[in-house]
């Protein structure tokens, strides 16, 4: 039991290793201070198991798991702490039992020609929170927007999803062929306590990304509840994201977008130090804002793919035909005088891997970075940069990556890629906190075959890349706030 006057020192061991809504991880030498009401102890027990937290001293643990859900659903990296968010597990089968619940999902899955799932990643994340609906026996209205269409577009339908996610949820679901209307209303009249019925795709409707209230109040109109499980939609203010909750109370968090908080910006705010992130990707201008907010943050960074030739240029090196951002030199050069101040160990790579031409069959040599031939572009890093950035990683308890180290689209150019992607998988078993930023550095992963042993990979790009920033995401803003405790 906590002392009742001194802060302690506590550190907690994952409960399981899942990529399930409850994954836990390690969390180590939080200063907590103790609390006197054992009533508000208990909910909060509950709260932390549903986190996946186990402690020898559950007490302890349960002024932990505030702390973390405080973190984790304020700003985001760089910015302030505020109140945690309601979450989906705070309801239990007396608030859920015959009660209609409005769930915004991002069923945004990639799909061949034959209108085949090509990755279901984000039909597994959603089924948490749905499986813990529908077993209290609630009545789940499924909403997504599934790509961009313009109007109502055959090819955008929803109707793929149904199949898959009816075997993960062993029930058949329902579909609607509208997302309101009379024909909808009928529906949703006949479903059945622990029924899901999905929505046709809310972008049908231009009012979604609008965020006309009229539209929202009519979704809300289908429901008496909310639960925002769309993490790779939350910096999206749309109807089905941010206006029905002005309509529907209360207006809760997901499972998934919980993790994704407790992960992109409760591990990254408080890590396990030494502390570093990986970013890559095609151009400094893309990543100023993640570099700039990992920079108050991290131990080490280290930079790949094309926005490494605006550094070296700005540093006064020849770069060939590589691919350089000229209006963004100067930031370059803050950005290296940035870390130096910060003390951060910013490390570019040593070599690089060029080509005589942007194709997957193109000639290539490895060359010290200070030699690229005229004519020629670095296209991925080489292996003295993969050696020193493997020798810096292996200091690390946390990792966050965000874009991918070379063109890895194309095989010839994608082997600093897939070492990044294979030294994380390695140092996730050896239990450093793995987390990957949503985008191309999530399919690379896949590719290599690695995606599971990683602690965090997160479902979306453009939101994961705001959260790093420090934004806030109107979807997450808009959630209810959870009944504060004290710690
Ligand atoms: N050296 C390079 N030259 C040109 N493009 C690159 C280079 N390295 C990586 N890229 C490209 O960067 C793209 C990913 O960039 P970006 O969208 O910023 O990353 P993410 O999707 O992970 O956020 C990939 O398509 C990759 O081919
Ligand atoms: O795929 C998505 O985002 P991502 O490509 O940034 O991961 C989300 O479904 C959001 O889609 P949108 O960018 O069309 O709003």
């Amino acid at each position: 039991m906590a002392s009742a006057t001194a802060p302690t020192t506590v550190s907690l061991l994952p409960a399981t290793n899942s990529s399930s809504a409850s994954s836990s991880r390690t969390l180590s030498s939080l200063h907590v201070a103790p609390t006197s009401s054992s009533s508000s102890l208990r909910l909060r027990a509950a709260g932390l198991r549903r986190l996946g937290f186990a402690a020898a001293d559950p007490l302890l643990a349960l002024h932990v798991a505030s702390r973390v859900r405080s973190i984790a659903a304020g700003k985001g990296v760089g910015g302030v702490v505020s109140m945690a968010k309601k979450s989906v597990g705070d309801l239990t089968a007396a608030d859920l039992k015959g009660k209609k619940v409005f769930v915004r999902a991002d069923l945004n899955v990639p799909l061949d020609d034959n209108q085949n799932i090509t990755d279901d990643t984000r039909v597994r994340a959603a089924v948490p929170t749905i499986k813990h609906l529908i077993q209290n026996g609630a009545k789940v209205i499924l909403s997504s927007h599934l790509g961009r269409p313009k109007g109502v577009t055959p090819k955008y339908s929803l109707a793929p999803l149904v199949p898959r996610l009816s075997e993960l949820l062993g029930i058949q679901v329902v579909k609607a062929d509208d997302v309101i209307g009379p024909e909808v209303e009928k529906i949703v009249a006949s479903l059945p306590d622990g029924g899901v019925l999905l929505l046709e795709n809310v972008r049908f409707y231009k009012e979604e990304e609008k965020n006309d209230p009229e539209f929202a109040k009519k979704l809300a109109s289908l429901a008496e509840l909310y639960v925002n499980d769309a993490f790779g939609t939350a910096h999206r203010a749309h109807a089905s994201t941010e206006g029905v909750t002005k309509f529907l109370k209360p207006s809760v968090a997901g499972f998934l977008l919980q993790k994704e908080l407790d992960y992109l910006v409760g591990a990254v705010s408080s890590p396990k130090r030494p502390f570093a992130a990986i970013v890559g990707g095609s151009k400094v201008s893309s990543k100023i804002g993640v570099i700039e907010s990992l920079l108050e943050k991290v131990d080490i960074l280290l930079l790949g793919g094309g926005m490494i030739f605006t550094f070296y240029k700005a540093q006064g090196l020849s770069v060939g035909a590589s691919l350089v951002e000229e209006d963004k030199l100067d930031l370059a050069t803050s950005l290296l005088a940035k870390a130096k101040a910060k003390g951060v160990s910013l490390l570019l790579p040593s070599d690089v891997v060029v080509a005589d031409k942007f194709a997957p069959d193109a000639n290539s040599e490895i060359v010290p970075a200070s030699a690229i031939p005229d004519g020629w572009m670095g296209l991925d890093i080489g292996p003295d940069s993969i050696k020193t950035f493997n020798e810096a990683l292996d200091t690390t308890k946390t990792i966050i990556w965000n874009g991918p180290m070379g063109v890895f689209e194309f095989d010839k150019f994608a082997v600093g890629t897939e070492a990044a992607a294979k030294k994380l998988a390695d140092l996730s078993g050896k239990g450093v906190t793995t987390i990957i930023g949503g985008g191309d550095s999530v399919a690379a992963v896949e590719k290599v075959g690695v995606a599971s042993v990683m602690s965090h990979i997160s479902t979306g790009g453009g939101a994961s890349l705001e959260l790093l920033e420090g934004k806030e995401l109107p979807g997450v803003l808009a959630l209810d706030e959870a009944t504060p405790v004290a710690v």
